[in-house]
């Protein structure tokens, strides 16, 4: 389980502070999905960026399966599986190589590795893929390689910004079935999108940000009951004063 209350994070430019993030609350729970939903530069990246201890917050307080993330950051990175915006995959390793040193870093044994690999590999259809150097892959491959990799260690809790940026139709409907997968599981899943059908396709609670505050929150009936609309676009609409993010 991941908490969030009260975030704010601020970033000094030359022409003043940007207030990315300005007061977020939130809790997402074990075996849900939860989704963040803000149009682009609403606070989402910079929000999981601290929930994933990359970022402190000017003020506020986190925590990762009861652990306070500002008191030992180490011990939450132990229990979260990240996929970060910028996918970072190691380009001279093989995908399996880019997995396995992950699992050293978490100190894994060679047959946990082993063992948590082909589960992976299985479960996001890449074995073909497994062997081959990741310079030159799509960025399909590139994600679901950085997504195997940030869960070698088996979390519990998942945190992803924007999986389905960029992929195809049908990797899409893929990761969407994996990360179902992970929320069966019982695991706390995190992930952002600017796209409204993707969150209301895949998410058991919706997190509306706009302009770095939570607007809304609540399932995707309860968004719609609480602005009266039979439609969730139009109640995305009115939570965030704009048609921004309708559109994939
Ligand atoms: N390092 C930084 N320095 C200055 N401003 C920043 C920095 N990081 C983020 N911002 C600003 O903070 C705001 C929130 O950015 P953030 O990346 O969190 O938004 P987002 O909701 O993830 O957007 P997108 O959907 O476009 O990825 C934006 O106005 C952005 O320009």
């Amino acid at each position: 389980m991941i908490t969030a209350e009260n975030l704010h994070k601020g970033f000094k430019t030359k022409s003043g502070t940007v207030k990315a993030v300005d007061g977020v609350d939130f809790t997402a729970l074990d075996g849900q999905i939860t989704g963040l939903l803000g149009p682009n530069g609403a606070g989402k990246t910079t929000t999981l960026r601290m929930l994933y201890t990359l970022m402190k917050p000017d003020a506020g307080a986190i925590t990762v399966d009861g652990i306070d993330a500002a008191a030992d950051p180490a011990a939450v990175r132990q229990v979260l599986g990240v996929l970060p915006d910028a996918r970072g995959v190691y380009k001279r390793l093989t995908a399996r190589e880019n997995i396995a040193y992950f699992g050293q870093l978490h100190g894994l044994s060679a047959a946990t590795i082993a063992e948590r690999t082909r589960a992976l590999s299985a479960a996001l259809d890449m074995e073909e893929i497994l062997d081959r150097q990741t310079d030159g892959f799509s960025q399909g491959q590139r994600t679901k390689t950085a997504i195997a990799r940030a869960l070698v260690h088996d979390p519990r809790n998942v945190i992803l910004d924007e999986p389905t940026n960029g992929l195809d139709v049908m990797t899409t409907r893929a990761m969407r079935g994996f990360l179902r997968h992970l929320r069966d599981e019982g695991r706390c899943v995190i992930f952002s999108s600017h796209i409204m059908q993707e969150v209301a396709a895949l998410c058991d609670r919706i997190v509306i940000i706009a302009k770095g505050k939570v607007v809304a929150a609540g399932s995707a009936d309860e968004l719609r009951e609480q602005f009266h609309e039979a439609n969730l676009e139009d109640a995305f609409v009115k939570a965030i004063g704009s048609e921004e993010g309708l559109h994939a």
